[in-house]
């Protein structure tokens, strides 16, 4: 029925304070209004029609990717939106695009890696779009080891240019956003060579397209890389492949903040780690822990509602069948999802913080933390992609047969988000450098060093005091269990701030307990999965472990009776959403119904192909029949 409320009866349930808890989640009452004002801009404009995406072919799926990127821009500008605003405005559109990687990695690679000179020059261009950058890290041949990137950036000092080659096939540029068919520039890294002497991998600014007719300057092969994964998702992004043959640079094209190379062709290193070149990678991961809650909150959202609108079995006497989030099963699986959907907005929020930090450190010369930062992001990137891909797969399975249809929004929010957990570094990758960053700790704890920050426990625990050991013996053999210990370091921080936000005043009637709920849902869901551990190391009895168990379950029921208050908290409208599972007004059914007719394929009674495959089969079978 349409304007009826189908999960009224579930919101008066709830026992806390809506509208406080939406502020909470936002980050403030000013985000609140932000996110709400430009979530309505772009739900009320047609333009913006998204629910089509996963049915149209590629290349018209790219062409109206160009055509929202080009009207969101000119909204931008016509409104004179803030950074802020149309920020939140790429965050309601909700398509990747190839302006993604110009305002996420192109830019900051700039900013992070350019001389103030080059600066002034080149992000004046690129803030009024006149020129549009990509990333050009990864290669065909080297994705992980940026240290093994093949590209060449030979100095010519008679011309006093970079000569920029790919030697072999393997140095092909492969897989940046962006590149395939939009991109006039790339921030491209390449080995730097100077007379005949290898200094390792830099960032050079790259022209690749014409300015006024788009097609590749002489010596560049550029093109997309293909299909990829799933209907629409990550298909709207022209991913692409670059080819140098000897393309010429000016040498002030050469990132020179971090090192710079002088006219006469001398190599000069600035007081900074060499690991700055890695800094908007550095950026780049603190923002994906950011969005890892909004993918993974916007999967429970759709599951929560739809638990509890689909009934099944458990009719009393004629009476309706029970809600499927009333069974103990469906609310093991979906509540600890909830939980780290509050849990990953929190200690994102910090992650946050912690970047500001380090780059106001980074400005004064204080490079201390700089080692934490990156085990921080990297870990972080890692846990928290890898809990939300397989998090938002886990909803499709909670929604049963409907959440694998396309107007569940499920198959293609998974679809667009699961390479989060390879992009931006590889997850096993990352938390290899976490483990190295915790082992290097250990080594120096012996030495009487007291770590600090995200580590400081680690100078409580007694016998890693009397450890004394060397980072590399025996890492690499050890490796798979060194890589879970850097995920439970990992869920340590995110277990330790979301204690610390609870410990923080915050207003609303019930909003407090709920979140305390949910902590514990977080905290005791994961000791109850790795309990076998706990036990092992004599961390917990038996009994203990028996005790939390049955604390879990009775925060399960406490939870239950908020949980669509607790999704609702989220604030995503319909259009955002793009479920009809996931409908506020929980009319599942009959919208359900009326999409299926609108299904390209239901235009005819009679499907194209019936007369040339089908029909000459049925008629033999007559014929067969009749003999
Ligand atoms: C419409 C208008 C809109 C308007 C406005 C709208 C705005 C819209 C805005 C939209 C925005 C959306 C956001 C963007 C979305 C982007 C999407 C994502 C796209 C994806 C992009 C990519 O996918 S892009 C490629 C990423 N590709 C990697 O990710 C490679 C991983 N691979 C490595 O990263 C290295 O290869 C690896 C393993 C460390 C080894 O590096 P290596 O061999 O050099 O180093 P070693 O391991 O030897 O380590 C030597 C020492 O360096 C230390 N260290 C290492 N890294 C460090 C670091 N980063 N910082 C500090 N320290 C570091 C380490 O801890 C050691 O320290 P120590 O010596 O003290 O122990
Ligand atoms: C959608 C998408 C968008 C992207 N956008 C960009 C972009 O804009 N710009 C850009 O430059 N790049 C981009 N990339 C590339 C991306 O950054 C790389 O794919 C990523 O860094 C992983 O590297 P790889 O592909 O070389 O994986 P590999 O390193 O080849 O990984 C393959 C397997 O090997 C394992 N492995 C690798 N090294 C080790 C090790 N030392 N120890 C143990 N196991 C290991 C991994 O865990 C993995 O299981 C993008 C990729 C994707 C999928």
């Amino acid at each position: 029925m349409e304007g009826v409320d189908h999960l009224a009866d579930e919101r008066k349930k709830a026992e806390f304070n809506v509208e406080a808890m939406k502020i909470v989640w936002a980050g403030s009452q000013h985000n609140l209004e932000v996110s709400n004002r430009i979530s309505k801009l772009v739900a009320d404009d047609p333009a913006f029609r998204k629910d089509d995406r996963t049915m149209l072919p590629r290349k018209e799926l790219f062409k109206n990717t160009l055509r929202k990127a080009a009207y969101a821009w000119k909204r931008i500008n016509e409104l004179r939106l803030s950074e802020e605003e149309a920020s939140k405005l790429r965050f309601y559109v909700d398509e990747t695009a190839y302006t993604d990687l110009h305002w996420g990695m192109f830019i900051p690679a700039i900013k992070g890696q350019g001389t103030d000179e080059q600066q002034r020059k080149w992000l004046p261009l690129a803030y009024k779009m006149q020129i549009i950058g990509c990333y050009a890290q990864t290669e065909l041949g080297h994705g992980s080891n940026v240290q093994g990137l093949e590209t060449t950036a030979t100095f010519d000092p008679h011309t006093d240019e970079f000569v920029i080659h790919s030697p072999t096939l393997t140095s092909s540029k492969w897989w940046p956003g962006g590149l395939g068919k939009v991109s006039t520039h790339a921030v491209t890294y390449a080995r730097l060579i100077i007379d005949g002497k290898d200094h390792g991998v830099h960032g050079f600014i790259v022209q690749l397209r014409s300015l006024e007719d788009h097609r590749p300057l002489p010596g560049i092969t550029v093109g997309d890389i293909g299909m990829k994964f799933g209907n629409g998702a990550y298909n709207t992004m022209d991913n692409g492949v670059l080819r140098f043959d000897h393309v010429r640079i000016p040498r002030n094209q050469m990132l020179m903040k971090v090192s710079q190379v002088t006219r006469e062709g001398k190599y000069k290193q600035s007081d900074v780690p060499r690991q700055l070149v890695y800094g908007t990678m550095v950026y780049v991961r603190q923002r994906i822990v950011a969005d890892a809650s909004c993918y993974l909150s916007r999967a429970v959202c759709i599951a929560t509602r739809y638990s509890a609108v689909r009934r099944q079995f458990g009719s009393q006497n004629g009476g309706p069948e029970t809600q499927v989030i009333d069974y103990k099963t469906q609310q093991s699986r979906l509540f600890p999802l909830l939980a780290s959907a509050y849990a990953f907005r929190f200690v994102g929020e910090w992650l946050e913080w912690l970047y500001t930090d380090v780059m106001q450190r980074l400005q004064a010369n204080d490079f201390s933390t700089l080692p934490e930062a990156h085990a921080c992001t990297a870990g972080l990137k890692s846990l928290t992609t890898s809990v939300t891909a397989d998090g938002i797969e886990e909803c499709r399975k909670l929604c049963g047969g409907h959440g694998y249809l396309c107007t569940s929004g499920l198959p293609e929010l998974f679809a667009v988000y699961v390479p989060a957990c390879t992009y931006e570094g590889d997850n096993i990758v990352l938390l290899l450098q976490v483990a190295r960053f915790l082992m290097k700790t250990v080594s120096q704890i012996g030495t009487g060093k007291q770590p600090v920050g995200t580590i400081a426990y680690m100078g409580r625990i007694e016998h890693l005091m009397q450890c004394r050991c060397n980072v590399q013996r025996g890492f690499a053999e050890l490796s798979a269990d060194l890589v879970e210990a850097a995920v439970a370091h990992c869920q340590l921080i995110v277990v330790s701030k979301f204690i610390e936000k609870l410990q923080q005043d915050i207003p609303g009637e019930g909003v407090k307990q709920q979140l305390e709920a949910l902590c514990g849902i977080y905290y005791l869901s994961l000791l109850h999965k790795h309990q076998g551990d706990f036990l092992a190391t004599s961390y917990l009895t038996p009994k203990q472990s028996a005790l939390a168990n049955d604390q879990l379950r009775a925060l399960y029921s406490k939870v239950r009776p908020n949980a669509i208050a607790l999704v609702d908290a989220f604030n995503y409208s319909d259009h955002f959403l793009s479920s009809i599972l996931g409908r506020y007004d929980g009319n599942v059914y009959p919208k359900l119904y009326e999409a299926a007719w609108k299904d390209p394929l239901n235009e005819s009674v009679v499907p194209d192909g019936y007369h040339e495959y089908v029909r000459p089969l049925l008629k033999q079978q007559l014929h067969t029949a009749r003999l």
